[in-house]
């Protein structure tokens, strides 16, 4: 059994974290391009940490922009056993208010302009993401954000924009009234996705900043109220990094859930038929599973 080591990508106002023993910022390099950023590995409370910037630091890449794909590959390839995704977003419930903490366990995505798939032309596969996070996981981040003070909603559905505009009036009311959605952000899919693919274990927290357009007392988004909430979530959410270590256990044990499995039967491409080319690009995110013999 190896070594549990936690991947910690950071959203809006969340470009790196404090108190890591042995900190180093690290190029990773990954055959699908570039990662936002270096990515600053360490100890944190006694478990192996890496942290990556969504957005870089200086926020440098949009929504549509972030390299999702390169960011999943490079902390895999690290070691990563599990992911916890930090997000800022807005809310369609009343009860969910800003500076709440929402972990997530449901989708929607709406997003279109972006790499969705590590797989494709040469090695086909189709991974379940009928849950797409992780209980074991989520139910930690739920744990260790509580005892750190920060009020926790334990699941919600988040809608996924392309974004980087927020919601027009419409959009919010049909996401809220008809399809059920708790909560939207620009960033949660295809990442959700392609940790699954890569058969990590993720877990996201959803921070929350505003109440998109839809409420009648708040009007419109407005990215100044968003940044001084988000502030105040960053904090809370290294509070909450500091404590995970004490709420899972340190060897990483299979996954009750089947998420380090989720490759087993899903690749339908023909030993013979695969392409070297995209086998190679595949070594880490697949390498369990094609370097197992037939
Ligand atoms: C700062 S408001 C919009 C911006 O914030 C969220 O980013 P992240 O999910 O990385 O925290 C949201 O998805 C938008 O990209
Ligand atoms: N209302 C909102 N819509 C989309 N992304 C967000 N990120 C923070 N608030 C948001």
């Amino acid at each position: 059994m190896g070594e549990r080591m936690i991947g910690v990508i950071g959203g809006s106002g969340v470009y790196d974290i404090e108190g890591l023993e042995g900190a180093e910022w690290r190029e990773v390099r990954s055959p699908f391009g570039a990662p936002s950023d270096r990515i600053l590995t360490g100890t944190l409370s006694g478990m192996k940490m890496a942290f990556l910037p969504r957005h870089g630091r200086g926020h440098v890449h949009s929504p549509s922009s972030v390299p999702y794909r390169a960011n999943i590959d490079a902390l895999k390839r690290l070691g990563v056993t599990d992911v916890v995704s930090a997000s800022a977003c807005g809310s369609f419930r009343e009860e969910m208010a800003p500076g709440d903490f929402v972990i997530l366990d449901q989708y929607i995505d709406r997003t279109f302009a972006r790499e969705k798939s590590f797989f494709g032309p040469g090695c086909v596969a189709h991974v379940s993401i009928a849950h797409p996070t992780c209980p074991r996981l989520s139910a930690a981040c739920a744990d260790a954000a509580e005892a750190t003070g920060s009020r926790v909603h334990r699941g919600g559905t988040y809608l996924a924009m392309e974004g980087p505009q927020f919601s027009t009036l419409a959009e919010s009311k049909l996401y809220r009234e008809h399809w059920g959605c708790d909560v939207i952000g620009m960033t949660g899919m295809p990442e959700a996705k392609l940790a699954r693919e890569a058969e990590l274990c993720y877990a996201s927290v959803a921070m929350i900043t505003d109440y998109d357009s839809w409420h009648p007392d708040h009007g419109e988004v407005d990215v100044t109220a968003i940044i001084a909430t988000l502030m105040g979530n960053a904090a809370r959410a290294k509070d909450m990094l500091r404590a995970l270590p004490d709420h899972l256990e340190r060897d990483a044990s299979p996954c009750p859930h089947g998420c380090d499995r989720a490759l087993e039967y899903a690749i339908l491409t023909a030993p013979e038929a695969r392409d070297p080319a995209m086998l190679e690009k595949l070594d880490a995110v697949a390498g369990r599973v094609l370097n197992k013999a037939d």
